[in-house]
């Protein structure tokens, strides 16, 4: 059940769209959209319509969910499994550092290659699957919440980037779900919100769901993290992550490992929240993972009309960057405050804990 009154990713009742809270718009304005194919949502993905490492794996499995039933009058069995493949390739190239995307994807994929003896049940199994990930996403996020809720002080200023609540989940969020329990739990937080350049993430959208929930914070520019801890005021960095390698190496959004170095510096706890399903143990280290590069005008309009710099200006914009594990005071899990490495065994072994634990 979704906590907040407000929804990043929904199915439409009739099962013919996926429902999108608009996050370019936000805060200004609080609007769905509805995306009626594979490729509408993999452009609203590309676009960032929809952002956030859980809440893009939950929207493409959606998205393969209503191709699904779009293309139910298909006659021919074999030739509405290919456009349901093609439906995957499609969202699983639409943006390439979370994990989480390929995870789903695979997920869906698994169905495809089984038996169904027709396009119904084969539509069914797909709707049942990415509603399953969705609600899990939630109850994940809520022990992750519950776990992280343990780091936090009864008094804390707590630095933050990016956007990590329920608008880059389906609810409660990594990071800003555990600051979200403290505010629940009685403690005195206060969150420093990192605007996060380019597209703003934190000035945008934290500080719109911190207002949602009254918990205090102010927002400061990237760059004044490292006087902050310099002045004493920060106690605790609590991020979200992308992708992390089984070494604990972790991609997240571009000024996290600058921000994890300065905490390194200054002796503050720096913690990763995450989901187990942002883990990529089938990757060493951090050198293995993909990072993003976005358009220069995301830089050079930032606020999609007037130029900042010249247009002729090069620009280099990586969405990601990667915090070596060394950095990394530990992992916040839904499992548990976890430290690498993250085989695939140990990765096996701990989602099968926390299914054990859901189950009894
Ligand atoms: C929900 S925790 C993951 C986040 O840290 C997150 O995915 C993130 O950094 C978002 O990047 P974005 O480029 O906005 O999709």
């Amino acid at each position: 059940m979704v906590t907040n009154p407000y929804c990043s990713v929904q199915l439409a009742e009739d099962h013919k769209s996926v429902v999108l809270l608009d996050q370019r718009r936000l805060p200004n304005l609080k609007e769905y959209r509805n995306f009626y194919s594979a490729s509408e949502v993999a452009e609203a993905i590309r676009e960032m319509v929809v952002r956030g490492a859980p809440a893009i794996g939950v929207a493409a499995g959606f998205g393969i969910a209503v191709e699904a039933h779009r293309l139910l009058n298909l006659r021919d069995f074999e030739g509405y499994r290919k456009e349901l493949e093609m439906a995957c390739d499609l969202l699983e190239r639409s943006r390439p550092t979370a994990v989480n995307l390929s995870w789903v994807v695979q997920r869906i994929r698994k169905l495809l290659s089984q038996e169904y003896n027709s396009q119904e049940s084969l539509e069914r199994a797909i709707m049942k699957e990415a509603s399953l990930i969705s609600s899990e996403d939630v109850a994940v996020n809520y022990s992750i919440a519950k776990i992280g809720n343990q780091l936090i002080p009864h008094r804390a200023n707590i630095l933050h980037l990016c956007n990590t609540g329920a608008l880059a989940t389906v609810d409660w969020g990594t990071a800003l779900g555990v600051i979200r329990m403290g505010h629940i739990a009685g403690k005195e937080i206060h969150v420093w919100v990192c605007e996060t350049r380019p597209r703003l993430q934190g000035a945008k959208l934290t500080t719109w769901e911190l207002q949602q929930q009254n918990i205090p914070m102010t927002l400061i520019v990237d760059s004044a993290a490292g006087y902050l801890m310099q002045m004493k005021k920060v106690d605790l960095c609590l991020v979200g992550a992308d992708r992390v390698a089984s070494n604990g190496d972790t991609a997240n959004k571009i000024g996290t490992y600058t921000m994890a170095c300065l905490a390194r510096l200054h002796h503050i706890p720096f913690y990763i929240v995450t989901p187990l399903s942002s883990i990529d143990a089938n990757i060493i280290s951090g050198d293995e993972i993909q990072i993003e590069e976005r358009l220069s005008d995301e830089i050079l309009r930032p606020s999609g009309e007037s130029l900042v710099a010249s247009e002729t200006t090069s620009v280099y914009n990586p969405a990601f960057d990667i915090t070596p594990a060394c950095f990394i005071s530990g992992f916040v899990t839904e499992v548990g405050i976890l430290q690498p490495p993250f085989t695939l065994q140990v990765l096996a072994r701990l989602k099968k804990e926390y299914a054990s634990r859901t189950i009894t």
